[in-house]
């Protein structure tokens, strides 16, 4: 039987050269880590409205628009994700975290400070070909 695939709905929330960045519970499935905002796409929602349910949810914003910037598909051993990576710079509101996480923006050439789950390193990587 192959296995279930978690849709995640991810925005890459971005102003200028800064991307807004939070970190993940300990508790939480990859806790610990950094992360773009984001969650589950639910049954019944399609990627953009679980895109702007988890980031209103999550850091308080309202997206306006977005674009598709990847689908990553990477099995963690316990769990397997379809990230559908979206690049949210169109949005209302300021940015924070609503559920008690660390939050902070941070420059696109600074992404690789910080330690994010192994799926990201193909989202960094492509805001930096982007950038050059
Ligand atoms: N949101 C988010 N999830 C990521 C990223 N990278 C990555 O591998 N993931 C994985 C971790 C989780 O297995 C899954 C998304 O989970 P989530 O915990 O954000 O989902 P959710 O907001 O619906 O949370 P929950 O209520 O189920 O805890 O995707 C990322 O940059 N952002
Ligand atoms: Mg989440």
């Amino acid at each position: 039987m192959s296995k279930k695939v978690i849709e995640v709905a991810v925005g890459v929330i971005k102003t200028g050269s800064k991307i807004f960045i939070s970190k993940r519970h300990e508790s939480q499935h990859q806790g610990g880590l950094w992360e773009f905002p984001g969650g589950k796409v639910e049954v019944g929602e399609t990627v953009f409205t679980a895109l702007k349910r988890e980031l209103k949810e999550e850091v308080n914003i309202d997206v306006l628009g977005s674009r598709e910037l990847q689908i990553i598909e990477h099995d963690y051993g316990d769990k397997c994700v379809r990230l559908i990576v979206h690049i949210v710079d169109k949005f209302a509101g300021e940015a924070k975290g609503l559920e008690a996480q660390l939050c902070q923006w941070v420059e696109i050439t600074s992404l690789n400070n910080y330690a994010f789950p192994a799926a990201n390193q193909a989202i960094i990587d492509k805001l930096h070909t982007e950038m050059s």
